[in-house]
């Protein structure tokens, strides 16, 4: 693996198991409904640089949010390798062999990474501050006034050093948003993900997130994003990957892809969000 790929995808597979309707769901309707399998992700390949923003595109469904969600070991991979500095994800080796990673290795190797969920996922007892401050104490270990001076800049980085000791119920979409991303960026991670960041937000609040977004991609920071906005795509990414069910169709650099996007999923993809003129 070249040194500068923080972040390397080798032919992961994932499989979800939708267990079969319980035996009263069967007494009262009289349905059979048995397990089912759904591969979300068919043997995906994508390495990230030092310092790459790469943005990941895709309808509805296609394994985008699954993809990072495995990178982080939120969910557990069925084939392939995940690789997140050298290290792999989801195992630890000893004496030569592979094992199961021990919870807390895991929590250790994910402190590496930082995650920016769709729906923020603040403490709401804790304050803007509490909450950035939380990890660095639990994860890290630090004193409370270690922490403090590790979150303050990270609050003030994002807009947010006046709202500090705001609880989160008193804090806009856009602010908790902004609160989470101080408090992945606190752990000063190798890379920073992003799951469509501002799916949740009303419209008029995304634009500060993206701003913030686009500030921290400005410092050099390796970032993976999934995000249905195009635009920010456009001008925010270093590549541009595209998924449609469970695999990547096409990737490039995004001045390439929208303007001369080669796979038709990617196609019926800029077309459906006014981004080249209609293909149907
Ligand atoms: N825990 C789960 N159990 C069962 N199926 C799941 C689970 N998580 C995701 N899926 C299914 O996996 C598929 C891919 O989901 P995923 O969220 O990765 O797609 P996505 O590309 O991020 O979509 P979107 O843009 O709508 O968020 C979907 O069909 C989804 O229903």
């Amino acid at each position: 693996m070249p040194k500068e790929t923080v972040i390397s995808i080798q032919g992961v597979h994932k499989t979800f198991i939708v267990p079969s309707k319980t035996s009263l769901y069967r007494r009262l309707t009289g349905k059979v409904v048995p397990e089912r399998r759904i591969e979300v992700l068919k043997g995906v390949n994508l390495d990230i640089r030092q310092g790459e923003t790469v943005v990941i595109l895709g309808s509805s469904g296609s394994g985008k949010s699954t993809l990072l969600r495995c990178v982080n070991k939120l969910e557990k991979i069925d084939g392939g390798r995940i690789y997140v500095e050298g290290q792999l994800v989801g195992y630890e080796e000893k004496n030569g062999a592979l094992t199961d990673e021990r919870p807390a290795v895991t929590a250790k190797k994910r402190s590496h990474i930082g995650f920016v969920f769709q729906h923020f996922n603040l403490f709401l007892n804790k304050t803007a501050l509490g909450n950035v401050m939380a990890p660095l104490r639990d994860v890290k270990g630090m004193s409370a006034a270690q922490a403090r001076e590790v979150a303050l800049p990270k609050l003030k980085l994002v807009g947010l050093a006046d709202r500090a000791d705001n609880f989160p119920s008193k804090l806009s979409g856009g602010q908790k948003q902004r609160v989470a991303i101080a408090r992945a960026l606190a752990m000063e991670p190798s890379v920073m993900l992003f799951d469509e960041p501002t799916s949740a937000l009303d419209p008029e609040l995304v634009g500060e997130v993206l701003n913030v977004i686009r500030s921290i991609a400005a410092q050099g920071t390796t970032m993976a994003i999934v995000t249905h906005e195009m635009q920010f795509a456009r001008e925010i990414a270093d590549r541009i990957v595209v998924m449609d069910q469970g695999v990547i169709v096409e990737q490039g650099p995004p001045e390439e892809l929208f303007t001369n996007p080669q796979h038709p999923k990617t196609k019926a993809l800029l077309s459906r969000s006014g981004m080249l003129p209609s293909q149907e």
